[in-house]
């Protein structure tokens, strides 16, 4: 399949390079805005090539959409990142025109791709995207929940002092600082709830922690986080690419499922060849519920400011 990367920055290379060394593309095309730097990291990926051992096509492009034409998924990484200090939805007012600008130019060359959000605030520019490009809703996708979600494991992971590959766990809601629902209640070491194994206080630390781990990188980073967030897109490409049924938390147009419309939000969802397929229903209880909801309020403000900015 052919699987063009928007933005060649430090998710989107990083992204880029997940997926060509996995082996899920025939091409990958890399596109920027900046002149040259696509073209460059596309040969530099290219020359690893031999070493590890794969043989997709990865070209460079500076704003030639051309090139992207006839992609069965498309990842959208263009915009700006946040500094110390920000929030995501603080990027709103710089990446609501790019990510609007990229959108459509995608849609002229790969009608019928599956497209992948990822620029901030998230879950704002998946709803921008789903509503201007007038795709069916399995083909959008926000990238958000996965990596909120494998944060999430790592800090149960540090607190149980075990593998995170050996613990289940969760994170639904809004890809924000305040917006996200670590499901600690669900959350899991080889099948024993987490619950009795961690003290309440522990549990809610560890919670706080993930709402807040991208702020934290970004504190460390001066600038947002790009591994964790590449491999997690790499994770949602390869369950298109290979119709694994996998679920993930994506960020989805909702139609009513967890009490909800007109929004997209992170819910559990079955992904394959055809984008998300189904939305799992985790059957919250009250508490969850109105954690939900109230993440949901917080999600629609944001997007009345695509209307404000005529956007949508
Ligand atoms: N959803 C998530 O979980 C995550 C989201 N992000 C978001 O992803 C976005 C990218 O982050 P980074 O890669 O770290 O930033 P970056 O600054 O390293 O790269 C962004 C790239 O987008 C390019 N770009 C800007 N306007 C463009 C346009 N109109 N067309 C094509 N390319 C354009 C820039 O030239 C730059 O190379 C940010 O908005 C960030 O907040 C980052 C990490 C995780
Ligand atoms: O923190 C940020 O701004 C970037 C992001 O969405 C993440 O790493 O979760």
């Amino acid at each position: 399949m052919k699987i063009t990367v928007v933005g060649a920055g430090n998710v989107g290379a990083t992204c880029a390079n997940v997926i060509v060394q996995q082996g899920l593309a025939s091409e990958l095309v890399l596109l920027d805005i900046k002149e040259g730097v696509a073209e460059g990291k596309a040969m530099d990926i290219m020359q690893t090539a031999t070493t590890l051992g794969f043989n997709t096509r990865v070209i460079g492009s500076t704003s030639d959409y051309s090139k992207t034409a006839g992609s069965g998924v498309v990842v959208i990484t263009s915009g700006i990142p946040r500094k110390p200090g920000m929030t995501r939805e603080d990027l709103i007012g710089t990446n609501a025109g790019i990510v609007k600008g990229v959108a459509d130019n995608i849609l002229k060359y790969s009608p019928d791709a599956i497209i992948i959000v990822i620029s901030n605030p998230m879950d704002t520019m998946t709803y921008l995207a789903y509503k201007a490009l007038g795709l069916p809703k399995n083909r959008v996708i926000g990238m958000g929940g996965i990596l909120d979600s494998s944060r999430f494991k790592y800090y149960l992971s540090q607190a149980l002092d075990r593998p995170a590959t050996d613990i289940q766990g969760f994170v639904i809601g809004g890809h924000g600082d305040t917006t996200m629902i670590p499901l600690t209640r669900f959350a899991t070491y080889q099948g024993i709830p987490i619950s009795t194994l961690l003290d309440a206080e522990t549990l809610q630390k560890v919670a706080a922690d993930t709402m807040v781990g991208g702020a934290t990188l970004t504190k460390l980073l001066g600038t947002s986080a790009w591994y964790a967030p590449g491999a997690s897109c790499g994770a949602l490409v390869k369950a298109i690419v290979l119709d694994e049924k996998k679920i993930f938390p994506c960020c989805v147009a909702l139609d009513g499922e967890y009490g909800q419309s007109d929004i997209c939000m992170g819910v559990p969802v079955v992904l394959g060849k055809d984008g998300w397929e189904s939305i799992v229903d985790y059957k919250l209880n009250a508490e969850e519920q109105a954690a939900f909801n109230k993440s949901a309020e917080a999600v629609h403000n944001m997007n009345n400011v695509l209307k404000d900015m005529k956007l949508i």
